[in-house]
């Protein structure tokens, strides 16, 4: 796996309000992330899609630098509503879709379509309409989407919140085998622990950044305190 780091140098996030004043959500943050899998914790409205979305250039810093070593990687984002990522209305067109990054024959598209159907045992739903499948099929179909554009680097924003028991453990069993590095928000703290670090954010934030053990304990008595 190529190696890469992510750093934030005093990143802040500033935005205007309906009623026309400007706040901050993301207060001076500076951060350096090499780790293969990072998790990120916190209340709710702390600040953790916002770095997420900062990270995948999906907002621009108000002041400070976002950075790439040893270069900016393509990242793929995959969110808690699988619904909003999906573009194609039709199972196997979604992934194709993807698949038109990196593969240009059709023939060869349709086989890499069903390959990764069948690694996710939805082959039976090439040709099903995205709505008609479960949310744990739908959120499986998104990442399908997702990775066939083979990433450089996967956010995810909160992926398993729909999910069931069962179907969370699965997607995260996957999410976390990735060979790319992994970025990913979560309440679910079992989830957040399999991380290799997890950072803690607060009211826009950055508190605590720590091996998970460390970091949820702290973020456990940050969220209990009141
Ligand atoms: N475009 C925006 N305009 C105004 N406020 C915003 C905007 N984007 C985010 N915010 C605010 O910034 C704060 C942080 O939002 P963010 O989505 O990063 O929180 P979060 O930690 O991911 O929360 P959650 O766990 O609820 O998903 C929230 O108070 C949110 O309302």
């Amino acid at each position: 796996m190529k190696s890469l780091r992510i750093s934030l140098s005093n990143v802040c996030l500033d935005v205007d309000t309906p009623t026309g004043e400007r706040r901050r959500i993301l207060h001076p943050t500076s951060v350096s992330i090499s780790e293969r899998v990072v998790a990120v914790v916190g209340a709710n409205g702390s600040g953790k899609s916002t770095l997420l979305r900062l990270i995948a250039g999906l907002a621009e810093p108000t002041s400070g630098t976002v950075s790439f070593s040893p270069e900016a990687p393509t990242s793929g984002f995959i969110f808690a509503n699988p619904t909003a990522q999906l573009i194609m209305p039709v199972v196997g067109e979604d992934i194709d879709f993807s698949l038109r990054t990196t593969t240009s024959g059709r023939r060869e598209r349709r086989a890499r379509v069903m390959q990764i159907l069948e690694s996710l045992e939805l082959a039976d739903r090439v040709d099903s309409s995205v709505y008609e499948l479960s949310s744990g099929e739908r959120q499986k179909v998104a990442l399908a989407g997702v990775l066939a554009a083979e990433p450089e680097l996967v956010l995810a924003d909160e992926p398993t919140t729909l999910l069931d028991l069962r179907n969370a453990a699965e997607f995260q069993r996957r999410l976390l085998q990735l060979e790319v590095p992994l970025v990913y928000a979560t309440h679910d703290l079992e989830f957040a622990a399999a991380a290799q670090r997890v950072l803690v954010f607060d009211h826009g934030r950055l508190v605590e950044d720590d091996e998970p053990a460390a970091a949820i304990a702290r973020y456990r008595r940050l969220a209990l305190r009141s």
